[in-house]
């Protein structure tokens, strides 16, 4: 018989091996878990201080759309874009109507911005206030200390397509008071329902005196969009960056052709009848250009004064001169000037000296300032010829001579 052992203690009995492997199995997929739980933690604060914007990828028409967590509407079938007429509904799948979307890789346009810019897409507010990396803005400062707030946007861009409005926003944001959503929160058109809470948050945070700014160029041929930026704040200012609509058209149709090379050719597309010489114009690239109508809309709304309208012509030729005229319309100190830009040869556009939060100099992406394809003359003369009277009207409606009819 085997001596007993100290008082109280008993042999332990031997463990089975199958058990021990098993705790220690346990042991490590708790730890596994907990692992991956803290850094879905540092993750999900990363996200929130970074503004909750996302560039979806692949929005049909290359638009530059946003995405907030949770929120798969965007990509998924929900959302619509409102035509600015009602002939212009269902008649080719290139013409303004309502769409449902597919979720796709990160498309091409946005791919583009999202290499030149990644703040946009998880970086210090993916927008903000103009400075080098090693020197955090004010606003960035802000946000790393999570100090300042989400404002509803005081001032947005609401259009043109193809008009330049993505240059116009990136060198805005240049401007230490101005901080904006990177990519376009398209709400008052496609996302109106999901409410002005889920819009504000979109928006970076902004301290005292900074504006909160967005672009959505598709606003300015939403029906809707008037209105509903006036029930918002009657007090929104508006810009608009406007384009000789012929070539605004055909940006337009280089922008679908290159996503979709199998489209009929331009000069099909612009007739409804070629021999009657009628122009259709529920096609979405030529309806757009027909600025007067869609102007007419805003003014039930908006004061004029409330309204700028950038030329884009000149924010090519001349951005300091624009940009002037657009930070005095903001009531912004007049900073960014002719020295932070200059102009790019082999892009052909002027660019920035220094970029939002970098010290490189920076060019907007390959997907803008496409070639265009070549345009049969005729067709292009006859085109003039459709727009020079709703030109003449615009015009008049704003006071200034864009010079796109000789
Ligand atoms: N600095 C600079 N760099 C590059 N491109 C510039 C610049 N300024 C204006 N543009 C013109 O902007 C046109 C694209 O307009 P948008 O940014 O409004 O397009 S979009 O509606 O957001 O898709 C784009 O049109 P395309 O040339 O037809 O591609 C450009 O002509």
């Amino acid at each position: 018989m085997a001596p007993p052992g100290p008082a109280g203690a008993h042999p332990a009995p031997a463990e089975p091996l199958s058990r021990s492997i098993f705790r220690r199995f346990l042991l490590m997929l708790c730890s596994l878990l907990t692992s991956l739980y803290v850094f879905y933690c540092l993750a999900e604060r990363c996200r929130t201080l970074s503004g909750p914007v996302v560039v979806v990828g692949g929005l049909p028409g290359g638009e530059e759309g946003v995405r907030t967590p949770g929120d798969s509407a965007l990509a998924r079938g929900g959302p619509r874009e409102p035509a600015a007429w009602p002939a212009a509904q269902g008649r080719r799948p290139w013409q303004l109507r309502p769409r449902r979307r597919r979720r796709r890789p990160l498309g091409r346009e946005e791919a583009a911005w999202e290499e030149e810019t990644p703040s946009l897409a998880g970086g210090p507010g993916g927008s903000g206030a103009g400075s080098s990396a090693a020197e955090p803005s004010p606003g960035t400062l802000a946000l790393l200390l999570d100090e300042g707030s989400k404002q509803l946007p005081q001032a947005i861009i609401i259009g043109v397509k193809k008009g330049g409005t993505r240059a116009l926003l990136e060198f805005l944001r240049v401007h230490p008071d101005v901080r904006a959503v990177g990519a376009e929160p398209h709400f008052f058109d496609r996302s109106y329902d999901k409410g002005l809470a889920w819009y504000r948050d979109l928006m970076p945070r902004t301290l005292d005196g900074q504006i909160t700014m967005e672009k959505t160029p598709s606003y300015f041929v939403t029906r809707e969009a008037p209105a509903r930026i006036s029930a918002m704040s009657k007090d929104t200012k508006l810009i608009v960056v406007v384009r000789d609509p012929v070539t605004r058209a055909i940006s337009d149709y280089t922008q679908t052709l290159s996503k979709r090379p199998d489209i009929p050719t331009f000069e099909s597309l612009t007739f409804r009848n070629r021999s009657a010489g009628l122009i259709d114009t529920s096609w979405s690239a030529i309806q757009i250009g027909i600025y007067a109508k869609h102007l007419e809309l805003w003014l039930r709304h908006f004061p004029r004064r409330q309204m700028l309208f950038v030329s884009g012509e000149r924010l090519i030729s001349d951005p300091a001169g624009e940009l002037g005229r657009v930070q005095d319309f903001l009531g912004l100190k007049r900073i960014i000037t002719d020295k932070h830009f200059y102009f790019n040869k082999t892009k052909g556009f002027p660019c920035l000296k220094k970029a939002e939060g970098s010290s490189k100099p920076h060019c907007l992406g390959k997907t803008k300032g496409r070639t265009h394809p070549d345009i049969d003359p005729d067709v292009v003369r006859r085109l003039r010829d459709f727009y020079r009277p709703f030109n003449r009207k615009f015009y008049q409606m704003t006071g200034h001579d864009f010079g796109w009819d000789g």
